[in-house]
């Protein structure tokens, strides 16, 4: 659906974006991420035809009128109410727009639908553009950082919206919060410097590269356990975590047949102990610095 091949930006001498092959499956959700001045933004506005490539093929696959960007701080005529906002983005899109009102309450925006936009909060705007952005009913769908401003709430309702747009819409959005794109998308792509360093399913980024990890809660004996796991050869690291331990393993293999062991000799109160589900954001740091 979204395809570019050896795609370079340059702004003056510096490569924004260098050589970068990007596959975007139809009715995919697609996380792009990755530093500060990644290219992130370059990219999109290459995909959404805002700006012009320097080389390099970008083939996409949708009726142009049907293809929506959502800059991470959108604006709006700040006389307009939301509710005319979105009207106004249903009218543009044409038939078949969705419906306002429904929209207007999958954002969150019902209450304050009837307010200008002048006096929204950043929030605000951000649920208004992802309205206004869905409510054409598009069939691509590029969001820069649609969640940025938002409170845990917020983002929540947001990753919802986009989650429900899967095998409807084709998303690709940007992100620094590395838990909503591992929660939402389909695929992932890690931008460095221009450089599309990973691309492809969340589980063929962690295969072989997080270290895997188990999570032991007590009620007594973190201390002597703590000390204990230390002195363990298998066990390479370990990390207090609230109530929790996080002990670094070799292998899991390791852990299954000796930490239990190493509990019961620390006389430890076990509340529970399992592997610990390998982060994006681990696996994003050791691509990425
Ligand atoms: N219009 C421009 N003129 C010159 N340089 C630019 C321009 N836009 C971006 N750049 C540079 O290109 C690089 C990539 O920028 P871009 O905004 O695409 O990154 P990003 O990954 O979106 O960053 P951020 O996460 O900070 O938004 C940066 O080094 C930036 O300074």
């Amino acid at each position: 659906m979204v395809e570019t091949a050896a795609l370079v930006k340059r702004y003056g001498s510096h490569a924004a974006l260098d050589g970068v092959d990007l596959a975007v499956p139809a009715g995919s959700i697609y996380g792009l991420v990755g530093p500060n001045g990644a290219g992130k933004t370059t990219l999109l506005g290459i995909l959404s035809g805002l700006r012009r490539p320097t080389s390099g093929i970008v083939r996409v696959d949708a009726v142009p009128g049907r293809v929506v960007t959502l800059p991470d701080t959108p604006r709006f005529d700040s006389w307009l109410t939301g509710r005319e906002v979105v009207a106004l983005a249903a009218h543009l899109a044409g038939p078949p727009a969705g419906n306002v009102d429904a929209v207007l309450v999958e954002t969150g925006l019902a209450d304050a639908a009837d307010r200008r936009v002048g006096g929204y909060s950043r929030g605000m705007l951000q649920r208004l553009g992802l309205a206004a952005s869905v409510v054409g009913e598009p069939e691509l769908l590029l969001l820069d950082e649609p969640a940025s401003a938002l409170d845990p709430a917020g983002r929540r309702e947001v990753l919802d919206l986009i989650a429900r747009l899967r095998g409807h819409a084709t998303v690709v959005f940007s992100s620094h919060i590395l838990a909503d794109v591992q929660e939402v998308c389909d695929r992932i792509g890690i931008l460095r410097d221009g450089r599309l360093i990973f691309q492809g399913t969340l589980d063929e980024l962690l295969v072989g590269r997080a270290t895997p990890a188990y999570r032991v809660r007590l009620r007594t004996g973190q201390d002597r356990a703590e000390a204990l796991l230390r002195r363990q050869a298998w066990v390479t690291s370990v990390r207090i975590d609230g109530n929790d331990l996080v002990v670094g393993v070799g292998t899991l293999d390791d852990a299954e047949s000796h930490l239990a062991g190493v509990l019961a000799e620390a006389a430890a109160k076990v509340v529970g102990f399992g592997p610990q589900d390998a982060h994006l954001e681990d696996v994003f740091l050791e691509l990425t610095t």
